[in-house]
């Protein structure tokens, strides 16, 4: 993953007619981690959509180098077959191979729940399968959206070993969240609410 960078440059965002932020920039190379914090509705998963090129800025540049893998409210796993099964169609898209698929399990506790229909998971075990999808996947640049959301403290820990392990092999990670995680992330930048600015 050496090479993988993520670089916004005076970034601005605008939805539903409304600047959401502007002004942010961030430049991360291999091993580089940023928590974006701000409270409901300042732009977090805007700003994780940005990074990802899934949103345009309204002004300004963002710039990708590394593939990137975006974990956020949307589960994005076929309910209807085994975990297993779901896992493995996501790493065939992203021409990951089946060790990948095992690993990525294995890191989240989910080996046991292979087998079980993606329906049948509880909150926190869907969380955990989206973590598995991100690792699995290869990507050098993880975007986690709340990835905390319904974890408990066990889940929790292997979440900070993962992105830990992700790290460590020059990947990067960005993550949004209200809630203070263990993971290392020497930038943080916090988007203020928009409406009270607005004051
Ligand atoms: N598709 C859209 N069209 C128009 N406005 C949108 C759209 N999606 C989100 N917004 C608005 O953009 C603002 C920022 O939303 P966003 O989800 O990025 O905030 P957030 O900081 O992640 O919030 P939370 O902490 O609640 O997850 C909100 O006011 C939201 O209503």
């Amino acid at each position: 993953m050496t090479g993988a960078a993520l670089r916004l440059d005076d970034v601005a965002c605008v939805r539903g007619g409304r600047m959401l932020f502007r002004g942010v920039s961030l430049s991360l190379t291999s091993g580089g981690g940023a928590m974006l914090t701000g409270p409901n509705g300042a732009g977090k998963s805007s700003l994780l959509r940005l990074c990802a090129g899934l949103l345009p800025a309204f002004s300004g540049s963002v710039m990708r180098s590394g593939g990137v893998a975006l974990c956020d409210e949307k589960l994005a796993l076929d309910n209807e077959v085994s975990l297993h099964k779901a896992l493995s169609f996501w790493a065939a898209i992203d021409r990951a191979d089946a060790a990948q698929v095992d690993a990525a399990m294995d890191a989240m506790a989910l080996t046991p729940l292979a087998e079980v229909p993606v329906r049948m998971l509880s909150t926190g075990q869907r969380k955990r399968a989206m973590l598995a999808r991100v690792i699995a996947s290869g990507a050098a640049i993880w975007l986690l959206d709340e990835p905390g959301n319904g974890l408990d403290t066990v889940s929790l820990d292997l979440l900070g070993q993962a992105v830990g392990r992700h790290l460590s092999a020059g990947g990067i990670v960005v993550a949004a969240s209200h809630q203070p995680l263990p993971i290392m992330a020497p930038v943080t930048i916090h988007l203020p609410d928009h409406q009270a600015d607005a004051a």
